[in-house]
């Protein structure tokens, strides 16, 4: 008899990652740091059933959401339960790295902000999938949301790699069957779900960091 699978063999669900989403907002709009994380991890899910081609982006995130889950987790983790708080916390404290890498390069804002930036480039992304037509390519539209968002935060190098990462994309059918929904319709309407959720989850997470002039964290 098979055992239990493994969380990081189990199935990529977009469902599972619509409700995360739906867990990360408070009732007054703080964004809680723990589902944020899961909802990312759910994302990291996807990106590994595409192959190893993306397991240098996959890394990147995993490295990162390892970074996050240690504060949450250590002893300082009351501090870090919602990105408001973290940020509150690592501020007054003089735990960020504001101008140049120094004694903290590895602060929570810092870390955040690398994934906060690729959540636009999700929300962009899915919103062309969400309206593409049956011949439209992943790797066109993946690009061109990559261009207008994360791109700008990329060296050379990085952005050659991941432009031939996407070439290798799965069509848009075959992508959308990994979202194990049902068919394109039913995908299509939970994006339509989805997208919101991520949005709202951005923008406020923009605001704040605009707020305290973090956009730019080394
Ligand atoms: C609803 C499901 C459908 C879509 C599923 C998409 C799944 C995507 C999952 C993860 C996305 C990866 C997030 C990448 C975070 C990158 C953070 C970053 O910018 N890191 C760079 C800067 O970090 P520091 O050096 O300052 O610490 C780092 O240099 C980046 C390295 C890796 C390359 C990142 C390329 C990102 C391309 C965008 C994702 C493409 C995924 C395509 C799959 C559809």
């Amino acid at each position: 008899m098979a055992g239990p699978v493994a969380p990081e063999e189990q199935k990529f669900c977009l469902q599972e990652v619509l409700d995360t989403f739906k867990l990360c907002l408070s009732e007054n709009k703080d964004v809680y740091l723990e589902h944020y994380i899961a909802g990312w991890r759910g994302l990291v899910k996807f990106l590994n059933s595409l192959g190893s081609v993306f397991g240098f982006i996959s890394m990147d995130a995993v490295n990162k959401l390892k970074i996050l889950v240690a504060y949450l987790e250590g002893e300082n983790g009351s501090q870090y339960v919602t990105i408001q708080s973290m940020l509150k916390y690592e501020l007054d404290n003089g735990l960020v790295d504001l101008t140049k890498k120094a004694s903290n390069p590895e602060s929570g804002c810092r870390t955040l902000l690398r994934l906060h930036r690729a959540l636009r480039w999700l929300e962009l992304f899915l919103e062309r999938l969400r309206t593409s037509s049956e011949d439209s390519k992943t790797s066109v539209m993946c690009a061109e949301a990559y261009n207008e968002s994360l791109a700008q935060h990329h060296p050379w190098v990085i952005r050659k790699a991941a432009g031939m990462a996407f070439c290798v994309l799965p069509g848009r059918l075959a992508f959308l069957e990994v979202m194990n929904v049902g068919p394109p319709e039913k995908v299509v309407a939970m994006l339509g779900e989805a997208i919101p959720l991520i949005s709202e989850v951005y923008q406020i997470t923009e605001e704040l960091y605009a707020q305290h002039n973090l956009l730019e964290l080394p």
